[in-house]
Protein backbone atom coordinates (compact mmCIF):
# COMPACT_ATOMS: atom_id res chain seq x y z
CA UNK A 1 0.00 0.00 0.00
CA UNK A 2 3.16 2.72 0.78
CA UNK A 3 4.59 2.23 -2.27
CA UNK A 4 1.24 2.67 -4.07
CA UNK A 5 0.92 5.75 -2.30
CA UNK A 6 4.60 6.85 -2.89
CA UNK A 7 3.80 6.55 -6.45
CA UNK A 8 0.98 8.19 -6.25
CA UNK A 9 2.69 11.18 -4.35
CA UNK A 10 5.26 11.38 -6.86
CA UNK A 11 3.01 11.26 -9.56
CA UNK A 12 0.71 14.21 -7.94
CA UNK A 13 3.93 16.58 -7.39
CA UNK A 14 4.79 16.16 -11.40
CA UNK A 15 1.58 17.39 -12.36
CA UNK A 16 1.38 20.08 -9.65
CA UNK A 17 5.20 21.03 -11.07
CA UNK A 18 4.14 20.22 -15.18
CA UNK A 19 -0.04 21.67 -14.94
CA UNK A 20 -0.42 19.34 -18.36
CA UNK A 21 -2.94 20.60 -20.61
CA UNK A 22 -3.91 17.23 -21.98
CA UNK A 23 -3.72 15.37 -18.30
CA UNK A 24 -4.91 11.61 -19.78
CA UNK A 25 -1.32 12.00 -22.24
CA UNK A 26 0.58 13.12 -19.63
CA UNK A 27 -0.30 10.02 -16.87
CA UNK A 28 -0.23 8.10 -19.53
CA UNK A 29 3.45 9.13 -20.83
CA UNK A 30 4.31 9.59 -17.19
CA UNK A 31 3.57 5.82 -15.83
CA UNK A 32 4.62 4.28 -19.28
CA UNK A 33 7.99 6.52 -18.22
CA UNK A 34 8.03 4.92 -14.82
CA UNK A 35 7.60 1.34 -15.75
CA UNK A 36 10.52 1.63 -18.44
CA UNK A 37 12.52 2.91 -15.41
CA UNK A 38 11.59 0.43 -12.66
CA UNK A 39 11.79 -2.58 -15.73
CA UNK A 40 15.32 -1.52 -16.72
CA UNK A 41 16.94 -0.43 -13.29
CA UNK A 42 15.90 -4.71 -12.32
CA UNK A 43 17.07 -5.98 -15.57
CA UNK A 44 20.45 -3.64 -14.97
CA UNK A 45 20.58 -5.00 -11.52
CA UNK A 46 20.39 -8.58 -12.55
CA UNK A 47 22.75 -8.51 -15.63
CA UNK A 48 25.56 -6.76 -13.73
CA UNK A 49 25.30 -9.26 -10.86
CA UNK A 50 25.25 -11.93 -12.81
CA UNK A 51 28.75 -10.74 -15.18
CA UNK A 52 30.13 -10.27 -11.71
CA UNK A 53 29.23 -13.85 -10.27
CA UNK A 54 27.53 -12.42 -7.34
CA UNK A 55 23.83 -13.55 -6.80
CA UNK A 56 22.29 -10.58 -5.41
CA UNK A 57 20.85 -10.66 -2.06
CA UNK A 58 20.64 -14.14 -1.75
CA UNK A 59 17.29 -14.89 -0.55
CA UNK A 60 14.77 -18.19 -0.24
CA UNK A 61 11.83 -15.69 -1.23
CA UNK A 62 11.71 -14.13 -5.04
CA UNK A 63 9.98 -11.41 -3.46
CA UNK A 64 13.20 -10.44 -1.40
CA UNK A 65 15.23 -10.54 -3.98
CA UNK A 66 13.44 -8.32 -6.08
CA UNK A 67 12.79 -5.63 -3.00
CA UNK A 68 16.37 -6.10 -2.52
CA UNK A 69 16.77 -5.55 -5.91
CA UNK A 70 15.00 -2.44 -6.35
CA UNK A 71 16.41 -1.08 -3.35
CA UNK A 72 19.82 -1.33 -4.75
CA UNK A 73 19.32 1.51 -7.23
CA UNK A 74 22.15 3.36 -5.85
CA UNK A 75 24.78 1.10 -7.01
CA UNK A 76 23.24 0.18 -10.30
CA UNK A 77 23.06 3.97 -10.77
CA UNK A 78 27.01 4.40 -9.42
CA UNK A 79 28.22 1.45 -11.85
CA UNK A 80 26.38 3.20 -14.91
CA UNK A 81 24.12 0.23 -15.00
CA UNK A 82 21.35 1.88 -12.98
CA UNK A 83 17.70 3.54 -14.23
CA UNK A 84 19.96 6.60 -15.51
CA UNK A 85 21.60 4.61 -17.52
CA UNK A 86 18.42 2.71 -19.04
CA UNK A 87 16.88 6.07 -19.66
CA UNK A 88 19.42 8.21 -19.43
CA UNK A 89 19.46 8.81 -22.94
CA UNK A 90 15.83 9.99 -22.74
CA UNK A 91 16.12 13.15 -21.20
CA UNK A 92 15.19 15.48 -23.86
CA UNK A 93 12.22 13.20 -24.83
CA UNK A 94 11.39 13.57 -21.56
CA UNK A 95 11.24 16.88 -22.26
CA UNK A 96 8.73 16.53 -24.88
CA UNK A 97 6.91 14.38 -23.15
CA UNK A 98 5.88 16.41 -20.62
CA UNK A 99 5.64 19.89 -22.38
CA UNK A 100 2.20 21.34 -22.08
CA UNK A 101 1.89 23.75 -25.29
CA UNK A 102 -0.71 25.84 -22.70
CA UNK A 103 1.67 26.49 -19.77
CA UNK A 104 4.52 28.33 -19.22
CA UNK A 105 6.78 25.91 -16.80
CA UNK A 106 9.30 28.64 -15.94
CA UNK A 107 13.04 27.96 -15.82
CA UNK A 108 13.11 25.73 -13.36
CA UNK A 109 10.94 23.05 -13.92
CA UNK A 110 12.24 19.51 -13.39
CA UNK A 111 11.36 15.49 -14.26
CA UNK A 112 10.55 12.47 -13.03
CA UNK A 113 14.10 11.73 -13.59
CA UNK A 114 15.09 14.15 -11.32
CA UNK A 115 13.44 11.58 -8.76
CA UNK A 116 15.63 8.98 -9.87
CA UNK A 117 18.95 10.22 -9.83
CA UNK A 118 20.97 8.74 -6.83
CA UNK A 119 24.54 9.31 -7.50
CA UNK A 120 25.61 12.61 -7.88
CA UNK A 121 24.18 14.80 -5.24
CA UNK A 122 24.34 15.08 -1.75
CA UNK A 123 21.80 13.26 -0.04
CA UNK A 124 19.02 14.20 2.60
CA UNK A 125 18.91 12.04 4.97
CA UNK A 126 17.28 11.97 8.78
CA UNK A 127 17.71 10.77 12.73
CA UNK A 128 14.48 10.23 14.63
CA UNK A 129 17.03 9.60 17.23
CA UNK A 130 17.71 11.87 19.66
CA UNK A 131 17.15 15.66 20.40
CA UNK A 132 19.67 18.03 18.95
CA UNK A 133 20.31 20.95 21.02
CA UNK A 134 18.73 23.91 19.79
CA UNK A 135 21.01 25.93 17.87
CA UNK A 136 20.76 29.25 19.73
CA UNK A 137 17.70 31.83 19.35
CA UNK A 138 17.45 34.14 16.44
CA UNK A 139 17.17 37.50 16.47
CA UNK A 140 16.73 39.72 12.91
CA UNK A 141 14.46 41.19 10.75
CA UNK A 142 13.04 40.12 6.90
CA UNK A 143 15.59 39.48 4.59
CA UNK A 144 14.34 38.50 0.54
CA UNK A 145 16.78 38.21 -2.44
CA UNK A 146 17.22 35.53 -5.04
CA UNK A 147 20.11 32.87 -3.99
CA UNK A 148 21.72 34.67 -6.80
CA UNK A 149 21.92 37.89 -5.10
CA UNK A 150 22.89 36.23 -1.78
CA UNK A 151 26.42 35.37 -0.77
CA UNK A 152 26.65 31.93 0.36
CA UNK A 153 29.33 30.44 2.13
CA UNK A 154 28.66 26.98 2.88
CA UNK A 155 31.50 24.75 4.12
CA UNK A 156 31.93 21.31 3.34
CA UNK A 157 29.42 18.62 4.60
CA UNK A 158 30.66 16.96 7.56
CA UNK A 159 28.56 13.50 6.53
CA UNK A 160 30.29 13.79 2.83
CA UNK A 161 33.17 11.33 3.76
CA UNK A 162 32.73 8.27 5.19
CA UNK A 163 32.83 8.45 8.82
CA UNK A 164 36.11 6.82 10.52
CA UNK A 165 35.00 3.52 12.20
CA UNK A 166 35.02 3.87 15.81
CA UNK A 167 37.03 1.62 18.38
CA UNK A 168 34.76 1.53 20.84
CA UNK A 169 35.92 -0.88 23.95
CA UNK A 170 32.59 -2.30 24.22
CA UNK A 171 30.95 -5.36 22.85
CA UNK A 172 28.92 -4.54 20.08
CA UNK A 173 25.38 -6.14 19.36
CA UNK A 174 25.68 -6.28 15.54
CA UNK A 175 28.07 -8.96 14.05
CA UNK A 176 29.53 -7.37 11.54
CA UNK A 177 28.53 -8.90 7.73
CA UNK A 178 29.92 -8.37 4.51
CA UNK A 179 28.80 -5.22 2.43
CA UNK A 180 26.15 -6.07 0.35
CA UNK A 181 26.76 -4.99 -3.39
CA UNK A 182 24.87 -1.73 -2.63
CA UNK A 183 26.42 -0.38 -0.20
CA UNK A 184 27.56 2.99 -0.60
CA UNK A 185 30.42 4.38 1.21
CA UNK A 186 30.36 7.53 -0.37
CA UNK A 187 27.38 8.73 1.59
CA UNK A 188 26.39 10.56 -1.44
CA UNK A 189 23.17 8.74 -2.81
CA UNK A 190 19.56 10.59 -3.03
CA UNK A 191 16.85 8.06 -1.20
CA UNK A 192 14.10 9.01 -3.64
CA UNK A 193 14.02 6.82 -6.24
CA UNK A 194 15.38 3.50 -3.75
CA UNK A 195 11.63 3.35 -2.61
CA UNK A 196 9.93 2.56 -5.37
CA UNK A 197 9.16 -1.53 -4.87
CA UNK A 198 7.66 -3.02 -7.64
CA UNK A 199 3.47 -3.67 -7.15
CA UNK A 200 3.41 -7.16 -7.10
CA UNK A 201 5.49 -7.14 -3.57
CA UNK A 202 1.96 -6.41 -2.52
CA UNK A 203 1.39 -9.58 -0.99
CA UNK A 204 5.03 -9.54 0.42
CA UNK A 205 5.50 -10.46 4.21
CA UNK A 206 8.45 -9.52 6.09
CA UNK A 207 11.08 -12.59 6.75
CA UNK A 208 10.60 -12.11 10.58
CA UNK A 209 6.94 -11.74 10.58
CA UNK A 210 5.84 -13.15 13.69
CA UNK A 211 2.81 -13.22 15.78
CA UNK A 212 3.14 -10.90 19.07
CA UNK A 213 1.27 -11.94 22.07
CA UNK A 214 -1.65 -9.17 23.34
CA UNK A 215 1.49 -8.14 26.39
CA UNK A 216 3.95 -7.70 23.32
CA UNK A 217 1.23 -5.57 21.35
CA UNK A 218 0.07 -3.62 24.35
CA UNK A 219 3.77 -2.50 25.49
CA UNK A 220 5.04 -2.20 21.89
CA UNK A 221 1.84 0.17 20.75
CA UNK A 222 2.97 2.26 24.22
CA UNK A 223 6.43 2.05 22.77
CA UNK A 224 5.79 2.87 19.27
CA UNK A 225 2.60 4.96 19.77
CA UNK A 226 5.33 7.67 21.02
CA UNK A 227 6.97 7.87 17.93
CA UNK A 228 5.78 9.96 15.24
CA UNK A 229 6.84 7.28 12.02
CA UNK A 230 4.34 4.85 13.27
CA UNK A 231 1.20 7.63 13.34
CA UNK A 232 2.02 7.98 9.89
CA UNK A 233 1.00 4.41 8.93
CA UNK A 234 -2.31 2.54 7.51
CA UNK A 235 -3.41 -0.22 10.27
CA UNK A 236 -1.98 -2.93 8.28
CA UNK A 237 1.30 -1.51 8.05
CA UNK A 238 1.37 -0.86 11.34
CA UNK A 239 0.37 -4.44 11.89
CA UNK A 240 3.38 -5.70 9.91
CA UNK A 241 5.61 -3.48 11.33
CA UNK A 242 4.93 -4.83 14.89
CA UNK A 243 4.65 -8.25 14.50
CA UNK A 244 8.41 -7.76 12.73
CA UNK A 245 9.78 -6.05 15.53
CA UNK A 246 12.41 -8.05 17.65
CA UNK A 247 12.78 -7.42 21.08
CA UNK A 248 16.50 -7.07 22.38
CA UNK A 249 18.17 -6.17 25.78
CA UNK A 250 20.84 -3.93 25.94
CA UNK A 251 23.03 -3.31 28.93
CA UNK A 252 24.64 -0.24 29.58
CA UNK A 253 27.94 0.43 28.47
CA UNK A 254 27.28 -1.66 25.29
CA UNK A 255 27.36 -0.61 21.41
CA UNK A 256 24.02 -0.65 19.90
CA UNK A 257 25.67 0.64 16.50
CA UNK A 258 29.49 0.99 15.25
CA UNK A 259 30.23 4.57 13.03
CA UNK A 260 31.04 3.49 9.59
CA UNK A 261 29.56 -0.19 9.66
CA UNK A 262 26.92 -1.56 7.28
CA UNK A 263 22.95 -0.96 8.49
CA UNK A 264 20.97 -4.19 8.92
CA UNK A 265 18.55 -2.72 11.85
CA UNK A 266 16.50 0.09 12.70
CA UNK A 267 15.92 0.65 16.31
CA UNK A 268 12.95 1.68 18.45
CA UNK A 269 13.66 3.23 22.48
CA UNK A 270 11.24 1.40 24.37
CA UNK A 271 12.98 1.52 28.24
CA UNK A 272 16.28 3.29 28.23
CA UNK A 273 18.92 5.72 27.22
CA UNK A 274 21.03 5.97 24.04
CA UNK A 275 23.98 8.73 23.06
CA UNK A 276 24.96 9.01 19.71
CA UNK A 277 28.88 9.42 18.87
CA UNK A 278 30.34 11.46 15.51
CA UNK A 279 34.05 10.90 15.55
CA UNK A 280 34.01 10.18 19.52
CA UNK A 281 32.60 13.06 19.53
CA UNK A 282 29.13 13.16 21.90
CA UNK A 283 26.02 14.81 19.59
CA UNK A 284 23.07 13.57 20.63
CA UNK A 285 21.36 11.26 24.14
CA UNK A 286 17.73 10.23 23.15
CA UNK A 287 15.11 8.16 25.41
CA UNK A 288 11.43 5.77 25.45
CA UNK A 289 10.17 6.68 22.38
CA UNK A 290 12.71 7.74 19.82
CA UNK A 291 14.47 5.67 16.96
CA UNK A 292 17.83 5.80 15.34
CA UNK A 293 19.82 3.85 12.70
CA UNK A 294 17.34 4.66 9.58
CA UNK A 295 19.95 6.79 7.84
CA UNK A 296 22.13 3.68 6.68
CA UNK A 297 19.40 2.11 5.64
CA UNK A 298 17.85 4.76 3.76
CA UNK A 299 20.89 5.58 1.78
CA UNK A 300 22.79 2.36 1.74
CA UNK A 301 25.65 4.36 3.58
CA UNK A 302 27.91 3.55 6.23
CA UNK A 303 26.64 4.05 9.89
CA UNK A 304 26.86 7.82 10.48
CA UNK A 305 27.22 7.64 14.04
CA UNK A 306 28.17 5.18 16.78
CA UNK A 307 25.20 4.35 19.08
CA UNK A 308 25.87 3.24 23.21
CA UNK A 309 23.62 2.23 25.83
CA UNK A 310 23.73 5.04 28.45
CA UNK A 311 21.33 2.96 30.83
CA UNK A 312 20.32 -0.57 30.14
CA UNK A 313 18.00 -0.63 27.30
CA UNK A 314 15.13 -2.25 25.56
CA UNK A 315 15.04 -2.03 22.10
CA UNK A 316 12.79 -3.04 19.47
CA UNK A 317 14.44 -3.69 16.19
CA UNK A 318 13.14 -3.79 12.49
CA UNK A 319 15.28 -5.71 9.98
CA UNK A 320 16.35 -3.81 7.02
CA UNK A 321 13.95 -5.22 4.09
CA UNK A 322 11.09 -4.59 6.02
CA UNK A 323 11.81 -1.02 7.13
CA UNK A 324 12.93 -0.22 3.40
CA UNK A 325 9.29 -1.88 2.46
CA UNK A 326 7.34 0.04 5.10
CA UNK A 327 8.72 3.17 6.21
CA UNK A 328 10.39 4.28 3.64
CA UNK A 329 7.27 4.87 1.82
CA UNK A 330 5.20 5.84 4.48
CA UNK A 331 6.52 6.98 7.22
CA UNK A 332 9.53 9.00 5.73
CA UNK A 333 7.56 10.33 2.44
CA UNK A 334 8.62 14.06 3.58
CA UNK A 335 11.96 13.29 3.35
CA UNK A 336 11.39 11.52 0.09
CA UNK A 337 9.42 14.37 -1.25
CA UNK A 338 11.62 17.00 -0.12
CA UNK A 339 14.91 15.39 -1.06
CA UNK A 340 15.58 17.12 -4.33
CA UNK A 341 14.58 20.43 -3.26
CA UNK A 342 16.79 20.64 -0.02
CA UNK A 343 19.99 19.11 -1.41
CA UNK A 344 19.84 21.73 -4.07
CA UNK A 345 19.17 24.69 -1.86
CA UNK A 346 22.53 26.47 -1.53
CA UNK A 347 22.10 28.07 1.83
CA UNK A 348 21.41 23.90 3.38
CA UNK A 349 24.58 22.70 1.72
CA UNK A 350 26.36 22.98 5.58
CA UNK A 351 23.67 20.79 6.86
CA UNK A 352 24.78 17.42 7.61
CA UNK A 353 22.37 14.80 5.83
CA UNK A 354 21.13 13.95 9.05
CA UNK A 355 20.11 17.70 9.69
CA UNK A 356 18.96 17.80 6.08
CA UNK A 357 16.86 14.59 7.05
CA UNK A 358 14.72 16.65 10.06
CA UNK A 359 14.50 19.66 8.49
CA UNK A 360 12.02 17.77 5.88
CA UNK A 361 10.68 15.79 8.51
CA UNK A 362 9.79 19.71 9.78
CA UNK A 363 8.50 20.78 6.33
CA UNK A 364 4.74 21.59 5.16
CA UNK A 365 3.57 22.39 1.68
CA UNK A 366 1.59 25.08 0.72
CA UNK A 367 0.17 26.46 -2.45
CA UNK A 368 -0.36 29.91 -4.22
CA UNK A 369 -1.84 30.86 -7.27
CA UNK A 370 -0.86 33.90 -9.10
CA UNK A 371 -1.60 37.37 -7.73
CA UNK A 372 -1.55 35.36 -4.04
CA UNK A 373 -0.19 37.12 -1.05
CA UNK A 374 2.60 34.28 0.56
CA UNK A 375 3.01 37.10 3.45
CA UNK A 376 2.26 40.86 4.24
CA UNK A 377 4.59 43.51 5.26
CA UNK A 378 3.81 44.78 8.79
CA UNK A 379 2.14 40.99 9.74
CA UNK A 380 3.71 38.67 12.41
CA UNK A 381 6.25 36.64 11.14
CA UNK A 382 5.23 32.68 11.80
CA UNK A 383 6.90 30.64 8.78
CA UNK A 384 9.62 30.31 7.00
CA UNK A 385 9.48 29.77 3.02
CA UNK A 386 11.49 27.32 0.84
CA UNK A 387 9.79 27.98 -2.87
CA UNK A 388 9.49 24.55 -4.32
CA UNK A 389 8.53 25.83 -8.01
CA UNK A 390 7.07 28.82 -9.08
CA UNK A 391 7.68 32.80 -8.53
CA UNK A 392 7.44 35.67 -6.30
CA UNK A 393 8.10 39.19 -6.11
CA UNK A 394 9.21 40.88 -3.22
CA UNK A 395 6.97 44.34 -2.67
CA UNK A 396 8.28 47.04 -0.39
CA UNK A 397 5.88 49.74 0.09
CA UNK A 398 6.98 52.95 -1.61
CA UNK A 399 9.64 51.15 -3.74
CA UNK A 400 7.68 48.48 -5.19
CA UNK A 401 9.50 45.25 -6.40
CA UNK A 402 12.81 44.65 -4.70
CA UNK A 403 13.46 41.25 -5.89
CA UNK A 404 12.16 38.33 -8.04
CA UNK A 405 12.46 34.86 -6.45
CA UNK A 406 11.91 31.40 -7.84
CA UNK A 407 13.17 27.79 -7.26
CA UNK A 408 15.23 27.16 -4.32
CA UNK A 409 14.62 30.76 -2.90
CA UNK A 410 13.91 31.42 0.56
CA UNK A 411 12.26 33.91 1.89
CA UNK A 412 10.41 34.97 5.49
CA UNK A 413 13.73 34.28 7.64
CA UNK A 414 14.28 38.45 8.36
CA UNK A 415 11.07 38.11 10.66
CA UNK A 416 12.37 35.37 12.70
CA UNK A 417 16.03 35.84 13.00
CA UNK A 418 14.97 39.92 14.20
CA UNK A 419 11.53 39.60 15.75
CA UNK A 420 10.12 41.93 14.26
CA UNK A 421 7.26 42.36 11.98
CA UNK A 422 7.22 41.38 8.24
CA UNK A 423 9.23 43.92 6.20
CA UNK A 424 8.04 43.15 3.20
CA UNK A 425 5.16 41.24 1.19
CA UNK A 426 5.73 38.37 -1.35
CA UNK A 427 2.80 37.75 -4.12
CA UNK A 428 3.37 34.93 -6.07
CA UNK A 429 3.42 35.34 -10.10
CA UNK A 430 2.80 32.09 -10.84
CA UNK A 431 1.65 29.13 -9.47
CA UNK A 432 4.04 28.26 -6.42
CA UNK A 433 4.37 25.24 -4.45
CA UNK A 434 5.88 26.31 -1.16
CA UNK A 435 7.64 24.15 2.03
CA UNK A 436 6.97 26.05 4.94
CA UNK A 437 8.72 25.83 8.35
CA UNK A 438 7.59 26.89 11.56
CA UNK A 439 9.15 29.37 13.80
CA UNK A 440 9.70 26.83 16.53
CA UNK A 441 11.57 24.81 13.93
CA UNK A 442 13.32 27.57 12.43
CA UNK A 443 15.00 28.48 15.55
CA UNK A 444 15.69 24.43 16.11
CA UNK A 445 16.70 23.23 12.86
CA UNK A 446 18.07 25.79 11.16
CA UNK A 447 20.99 27.26 13.64
CA UNK A 448 24.08 25.78 11.33
CA UNK A 449 22.88 28.20 8.92
CA UNK A 450 22.37 31.03 10.80
CA UNK A 451 25.05 33.25 10.10
CA UNK A 452 24.82 32.74 6.63
CA UNK A 453 21.28 33.65 6.68
CA UNK A 454 22.66 36.68 9.02
CA UNK A 455 24.68 37.86 6.26
CA UNK A 456 22.64 37.69 3.68
CA UNK A 457 20.34 39.93 5.67
CA UNK A 458 19.47 42.72 4.10
CA UNK A 459 18.59 44.74 6.36
CA UNK A 460 21.49 44.04 8.72
CA UNK A 461 22.69 47.98 7.75
CA UNK A 462 19.52 49.05 8.92
CA UNK A 463 20.21 47.59 12.89
N1 LIG B 1 24.02 13.92 14.91
C1 LIG B 1 23.79 12.72 14.32
N2 LIG B 1 24.40 12.43 13.14
C2 LIG B 1 24.19 11.23 12.55
N3 LIG B 1 23.40 10.28 13.07
C3 LIG B 1 22.76 10.51 14.22
C4 LIG B 1 22.93 11.73 14.90
N4 LIG B 1 22.18 11.69 16.02
C5 LIG B 1 21.56 10.50 16.04
N5 LIG B 1 21.90 9.78 14.96
C6 LIG B 1 21.40 8.42 14.66
O1 LIG B 1 22.48 7.50 14.79
C7 LIG B 1 22.29 6.52 13.82
C8 LIG B 1 23.50 5.68 13.47
O2 LIG B 1 23.13 4.78 12.44
P1 LIG B 1 22.51 5.39 11.10
O3 LIG B 1 23.55 6.16 10.40
O4 LIG B 1 21.82 4.32 10.35
O5 LIG B 1 21.38 6.43 11.63
C9 LIG B 1 21.84 7.32 12.62
C10 LIG B 1 20.83 8.24 13.26
O6 LIG B 1 19.60 7.59 13.40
Amino acid sequence: MSAYQTELDLFKNEVEQKLPGDFLQFAANYFTKRLEQQRTFIRNQESLALSKGIVLFPSTSKHDSVAASSASLSHGANTGAGVNAGLGASAADEDVLFKSPFVDRGPHSTHIVDHLEPTHAPSSVSGQAGRDDAPGLFKGNFNVGTESQRKVNSPVDPMAAAPTPQQHPRRSVVNPKPLPINFNAQRRTSVSGETLQPDHLDDWKPENFQEKTPEQVNRLEKAVGKNFLFNKLDSDSKKLVINSLEEKSIAQGEEIIKQGSEGDYFYIVEDGTVEFYVNNQKVNTSGPGSSFGELALMYNSPRAATVLAATDCILWALDRLTFRRILLGGSFKKRILYDDLLKNIPILKSLSTYDRAKLADALDTEYYEAGQTIIKEGDTGENFYFIEYGEADVLKKGKDVIAKLGKGDYFGEVALLNDLPRQATVTATTRTKVATLGKSGFQRLLGPVVDVLKLNDPTRSEH
